[in-house]
């Protein structure tokens, strides 16, 4: 597949996507460093636009607020073109933003198994989806769901314990080179 072309420009963006805890962020930075591209966090802009955190937009707001904010992020952030974007969890759920991402770029899923995305997720209180009295078991179910959706992604990489930010950041460029090469060309 070559680059995506709209309006005559190239879109090169590289868009993580998968599991609350796989990595998104954290590898997201690393990319950004690596590759000298800007970095949007979805998540983090849409938290700078309200002046809330994203429990206090779910708390106040609710889920359907939230989403709407994700998908006009995600929107904005795309259009730079260039770019490495760090999608909340649940954003690679909702067609119209699978739609964008796929005109826009290429998607790379973090493949994260139940266990490790626990492990890193369970003493954070920053992930309102989790605050119900069973969280281990909401995310279990969550993943459930969701695998087959993310793993409509371009490109998929296993997210394994015990790698570093910098192994896992290593085989998704690896992963791209070999897939979509002309994603990581130096304009
Ligand atoms: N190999 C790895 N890949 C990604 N994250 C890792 C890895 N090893 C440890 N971590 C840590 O796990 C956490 C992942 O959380 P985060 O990047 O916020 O995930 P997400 O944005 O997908 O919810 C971070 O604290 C990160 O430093
Ligand atoms: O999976 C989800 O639905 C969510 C994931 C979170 O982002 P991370 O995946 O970066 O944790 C954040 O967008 C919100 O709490 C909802
Ligand atoms: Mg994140």
């Amino acid at each position: 597949m070559q680059g995506k072309r709209r309006g005559g420009v190239m879109r090169r963006n590289i868009v993580l996507v998968g599991m609350m805890g796989a990595g998104k962020t954290a590898i997201g930075a690393e990319l950004s460093r690596r590759l000298g591209r800007p970095l949007w966090d979805t998540d983090a802009e849409i938290e700078r636009a309200a002046a809330m955190t994203i429990p206090e937009i779910f708390a106040r707001d609710g889920e359907d607020f939230f989403r709407a904010r994700e998908a006009e992020v995600l929107a904005r952030v795309l259009a730079g073109g260039d770019s490495i974007v760090s999608t909340g969890g649940g954003s690679w759920m909702r067609e119209g933003n699978r739609e964008r991402i796929g005109q826009n770029g290429v998607s790379v899923w973090l493949d994260c198994d139940a266990e490790t995305l626990w492990h890193r997720v369970r003493s954070r209180p920053t992930r309102p989806l989790l605050q119900t009295a069973d969280p281990r078991g909401t995310l279990e179910r969550l993943l459930g769901e969701r695998r087959p959706v993310y793993s409509l992604a371009d490109v998929h990489v296993t997210a394994a314990r015990g790698d570093t930010v910098e192994d896992t950041t290593n085989r998704v460029l690896a992963a791209i080179a070999a897939q979509q090469p002309v994603i990581l060309e130096t304009k």
